[in-house]
């Protein structure tokens, strides 16, 4: 089979993690017939620097016109244009929201999980860690704070900046299947996260959820506040499954579950609408600190693309394939620095991405 696969290398590091998932798709292709096919997308800052916009119409439009689209990460204080100072909807960050919203990818998953083999890099103790945690965050990717109003103005002399939360019943409702739909698969648990203590947007959140969940009477539903479930992650991490929530809080718990798993570099990602086409990116920045220099791990992109053949392309045996040769390569030693632990052998970018290669 052939697959069309609009490629966004992004900036900083993106371009070499990417590099590495594509090799590995390569690899995936040859071994089991498949042939795909990359079209090279700007977005972020390197579109800022060409076009003076971080997606054009044209970018969007061949990643709508794609099978699936795998993604890097944009962003960063470097740029010729000087990304930073622009306003919001001119950076590059700018460009990964119209993505999203322009394909209407409203469910993030990020699953996070914590490979025996990485115990000594997870900052927790022993005891707190337990059996193991192996959970999946499933984030609401396109409404609330991210895409309300903002603005800022200036009311009697004084500046103001405005960001407005909102969800519609319609928006929760479509994330709240999701993600019973993924706990029917796994352990059978949801934990929605929610400010319901606060806002009238978690109120909502709440009752539709509960109304989702009569649907799925096989699936144990539990409320969580987002303060309460951001110690809970780090005190019985073991305790969750399923995670259901909102943009802003999904944003930040996904990073605060990576650094149990060990690093933020071992996290992917897959953004699904209501077709088949989705976005794989890892969770992770453009990591701006350590672009170029062959260093960043490009595991949580290598499983994104995992998990592009199995939600996207409906392939089970290949993203199979790729999971086995990272647990592999983490049971031989191989380690990326933000990774390595003593008496591990502490490799680069490249030589990861071949040492997962030759596994597969
Ligand atoms: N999806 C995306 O494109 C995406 C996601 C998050 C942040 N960003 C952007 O990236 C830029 C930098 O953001 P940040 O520094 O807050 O977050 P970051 O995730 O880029 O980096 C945070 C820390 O994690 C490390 N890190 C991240 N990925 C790594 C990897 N694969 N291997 C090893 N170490 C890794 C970095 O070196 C850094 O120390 C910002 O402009 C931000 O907006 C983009
Ligand atoms: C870069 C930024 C807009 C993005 C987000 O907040 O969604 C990132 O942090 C992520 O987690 O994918
Ligand atoms: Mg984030």
């Amino acid at each position: 089979m052939k697959y069309n696969i609009a490629v966004i290398p992004g900036d900083g590091i993106g371009p070499e993690i990417v590099g590495e998932a594509q090799r590995v798709l390569d690899a995936v292709g040859k071994k089991f017939g498949h042939e795909f096919n990359y079209t090279k997308v700007l977005m972020g800052g390197c579109s800022i620097d060409v076009h003076g916009v971080p997606l054009t119409e044209e970018a969007l439009q061949t990643c709508k016109d794609s099978d699936s689209v795998l993604l890097g990460a944009v962003g960063g204080n470097v740029g010729m244009s000087n990304w930073y100072n622009r306003p919001p909807q001119e950076r590059p960050e700018a460009g990964l929201l119209a993505l999203r919203k322009g394909l209407e990818l409203f469910a993030n998953i990020r699953p996070a999980y914590l490979y025996p083999e990485l115990k000594d890099r997870c900052p927790l103790r022993d005891e707190v860690i337990g059996e193991g945690f192996d959970m999946v965050i499933m984030r609401e990717l396109t409404g609330g704070l991210y895409f309300g109003k903002r603005f800022t103005e200036e009311v009697n002399g004084v500046q103001k900046a405005t960001d407005t939360l909102t969800y519609d019943e319609n928006e929760i409702r479509r994330i709240a299947i999701k993600g019973f739909e993924i706990a029917r698969k796994r352990r059978h648990k949801v934990i929605s996260v929610d400010k319901a203590n606060v806002l009238d947007s978690s109120r909502l959140w709440r009752k539709v959820v509960e109304e989702v969940a009569k649907e799925y009477p096989d699936v144990e539903l539990s409320h969580m506040l987002v303060d309460n479930c951001a110690m809970q992650l780090v005190k019985t991490p073991g305790q969750f499954d399923v995670i259901l929530t909102e943009n802003m809080f999904g944003d930040i718990l996904s990073d605060e579950a990576s650094e149990v798993t060990g690093s933020i570099g071992m996290l992917s990602s897959a953004s699904l609408g209501a077709t088949k086409l989705g976005l794989y990116e890892p969770s992770h920045g453009s990591a701006p600190d350590i672009a170029g220099l062959g260093i960043a791990n490009p595991i949580a992109t290598i499983l994104s693309a995992a998990m592009m053949l199995r939600y996207s392309f409906d392939m089970k045996e290949e993203p199979d394939a790729i999971e086995n040769a990272v647990k592999q390569v983490l049971a031989d030693g191989y380690r990326t620095g933000d990774i390595w632990s003593e008496g591990c052998k502490k490799v680069g970018t490249t030589e990861m991405g071949a040492a997962i290669i030759e596994r597969l």
